[in-house]
């Protein structure tokens, strides 16, 4: 069963249901309170805020990305975590299709700026999940954080190839929102970085549109920018044993606080799609190691056959070649390490010489970056055939804290605490 609670339903209340709820973020979540849906059902449905894990990790991939880092630039802690706590009662509310404050785009006193901006009212939650990772600059010498820095938070080393672009990357502080309405996503970050004035400043952001993966075997695998399916062999869901050994840090990791949660590596990576569109197809083929119309691994049929990297051609050849992207980015290829994708396209315009500024928003979550991410990507930045077509320009770690248990939790309380 699906509950509907939409911004209208609340907008409906006016300002004396609107002054009963001003009694503080607590009481208004107890007003409104519904059980929350296991899964959503339609697009319009929300996803559960509360939980062992932080939504927007395995939740089935939406349509749409709004992605922010933000600078903190507060020198106080205590404000620091004020702000956590501000954010998490705004976004448990935002995630349920609610304003973000208990007043509302217009029921608050005249005089004062409205605590929702305005332009979610009447839409419903849209499937927005709202998803907090910390960066490794959170934990210099400002919040009295350095001895809480996880290892597996360790700097990214430089990769052959990359030219990425300082401005739009790192970041104290990201939020991930995903929605299936491009204004829900917007509307999340921009209240969150509205709540947060005085206290952090938007570093970079990126709008990301049609998912580049599938998180759940419900999904149909979607395409990305260069015409193929993509997240074909990712992790998911329903995988439940893969995602315990390769999506969640536990606490014998050895950071405690994030027991349960997960590390984020996000990658802007710009496509030459002007050269890929006049790359022949078989090319294309090759350069990937799977078929342009199924999906198929290259000597095999459907798109979810298991990927033979032995077989060959009556040329004697592999099918799948050396340098293709999926043998290289393969589990066998890289001790056995595994991603959970679950990236964008994006188009930024064109860039002033006739070319789109488009390709992939790349964001995949796992247990150690040290183990996965890098080992992959260094295998890729050396020998993928797809680096002709394709430029990292930004990179962002951060690690992502496990759920917020219920309203009297707090996003980053376990690193707080
Ligand atoms: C370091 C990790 C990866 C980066 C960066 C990356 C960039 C990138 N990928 C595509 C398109 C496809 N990738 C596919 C598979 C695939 N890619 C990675 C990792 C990175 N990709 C992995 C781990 C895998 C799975 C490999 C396997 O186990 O078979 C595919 C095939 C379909 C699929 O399985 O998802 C496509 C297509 C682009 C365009 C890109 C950079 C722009
Ligand atoms: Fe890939």
């Amino acid at each position: 069963m699906s509950q509907r609670v939409s911004r209208r339903g609340l907008f409906g209340l006016g300002a004396a249901g609107a002054a009963v709820v001003g009694a503080g973020v607590v009481a208004s979540n107890t007003l409104f309170e519904e059980p929350p849906v296991a899964h959503a059902s339609s697009t319009s449905d929300p996803f559960p805020f509360y939980g062992e894990h932080q939504s927007g990790i395995v939740t089935p991939a939406q349509d749409r990305l709004h992605f922010v880092a933000f600078d903190v630039t507060t020198k106080k802690r205590a404000e620091l975590i004020e702000l956590l706590q501000e954010w998490t009662a705004a976004a448990a509310r935002l995630t349920q299709g609610k304003e973000a404050g208990s007043y509302g785009a217009v029921g608050g006193a005249p005089e004062a700026a409205p605590d929702d901006t305005g332009e979610a009212l009447g839409l419903p939650a849209s499937g927005l999940t709202l998803t907090i990772g910390f960066g490794a600059s959170l934990f210099d010498d400002r919040f009295g954080l350095a001895d809480k820095r996880p290892a597996a938070l360790a700097d990214l080393p430089k990769f052959p190839g990359e030219q990425l672009i300082p401005e739009i990357s790192g970041g104290d502080i990201c939020v991930q929102a995903c929605a299936h309405d491009p204004q829900v996503a917007v509307h999340a970050i921009r209240n969150l970085a509205r709540i947060g004035f005085g206290k952090v400043s938007v570093r970079w952001s990126q709008l990301g549109f049609g998912r580049t993966s599938s998180t759940s075997r419900s999904q149909a695998t979607p395409r990305n920018l260069m015409g193929f399916k993509d997240g074909t062999n990712n992790l998911k869901l329903e995988d439940a044993a893969l995602l315990r050994d390769q999506l969640w840090a536990s606490a014998q990791d050895g950071s405690d606080w994030m027991a349960g949660g997960s590390y984020m590596v996000t990658r802007k990576i710009r496509m030459g799609i002007e050269t890929w569109d006049r790359t022949s197809l078989v090319e294309q083929e090759q350069i990937f190691g799977r078929d342009k119309g199924e999906g198929a691994p290259l000597g095999k049929k459907a798109e979810f056959d298991p990927v033979d990297f032995a077989s060959k051609g009556a040329d004697g050849q592999p099918y799948i070649k050396d340098d293709a992207h999926v043998r290289l980015a393969h589990p066998t290829s890289n001790g056995n390490a595994h991603l959970l994708r679950r990236g964008y396209n994006f188009v930024d315009g064109s860039d002033g010489l006739g070319r789109l500024d488009a390709g992939l928003f790349f964001i995949a979550y796992q247990r150690d970056p040290r183990k996965q991410f890098v080992p992959i990507q260094m295998n890729l930045a050396k020998h993928d055939a797809l680096n002709e077509y394709i430029k990292h320009v930004s990179s962002g770690l951060f690690a992502c804290p496990p759920g917020v248990r219920d309203a009297g939790d707090y996003w980053g309380r376990t690193l707080f605490g």
